[in-house]
């Protein structure tokens, strides 16, 4: 299984956000990751439907949609018509989740369920069967240039055997303080997709550091 690579654009130069999306787009990264913040949800505001429409203008890859938003079923339909490709809500945020799958289904989009880090991943039992994809947030969600918690490296491991006997084709999603350093630990334990932000955004070479991120998938693979 290949793993991919999706830059988070809430770390990007918002002043410069064309420069940054063409960076993305010449890299060897799969996916824009995209974080939708309400101010409720979590503590901060990030941004919303104009920027989501200059991503789908300028974005040659998949668009990522996270929802860190309350009532995200009211959001479903405009964010799909915005160009995501995928679309996460939380567990948190969902009090009828299968109803929230069906309607990001509808849409045509993957659907994907969030955990914040507190969040067993027991609790998506009944549910993954008819997932797409998994987030696990390894920092309380937010904010970018978090610390990594190291006990996501369990919750991904258990989501993983979960997943082996009812899902097998479940896409795990790792989020928050995502770097070289960590990868490998992370690919062990199971996760095929890595959100990375600061780790990318803040390197002497975003392209390089993206490229360097896909060499460690690749030798995690051959070592296999
Ligand atoms: O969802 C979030 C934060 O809530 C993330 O997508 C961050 O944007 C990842 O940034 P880094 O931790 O990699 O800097």
């Amino acid at each position: 299984m290949k793993h991919l690579i999706a830059p988070s654009v809430l770390s990007a130069d918002f002043a410069n956000l064309q420069r940054d999306i063409e960076m993305i787009n010449s890299s060897a990264a799969d996916w824009f990751h995209v974080d939708i913040m309400d101010g409720v949800f979590v503590p901060n505001i990030s941004f919303g439907f104009p920027v989501m429409e200059a991503l789908k203008k300028h974005a040659k890859k998949p668009l990522d949609v996270h929802l860190m938003i309350v009532n995200p079923d009211l959001y479903i339909e405009q964010f799909a018509a915005a160009g995501a490709n995928s679309i996460t809500v939380h567990y948190e945020a969902c009090v009828h989740l299968n109803k929230t799958v069906q309607a990001i289904h509808k849409t045509g989009a993957k659907a994907c369920v969030a955990l914040n880090p507190h969040t067993p991943v027991e609790l998506l039992i009944d549910i993954l069967p008819v997932l797409d994809m998994v987030l696990i947030m390894s920092v309380n969600p937010g904010f970018g240039g978090q610390q990594f918690i190291p006990n996501t490296l369990l919750k991904i491991r258990r989501l993983k055997a979960m997943a082996a006997a009812v899902n097998p084709g479940l896409l795990i999603e790792v989020d928050g303080g995502v770097s070289i350093q960590n990868m490998g630990d992370l690919i062990a334990a199971g996760a095929d997709v890595f959100v990375a932000g600061n780790a990318i955004f803040s390197a002497e070479s975003p392209l390089e550091m993206i490229e360097t991120m896909k060499d460690i998938s690749a030798s995690a693979l051959r070592s296999i």
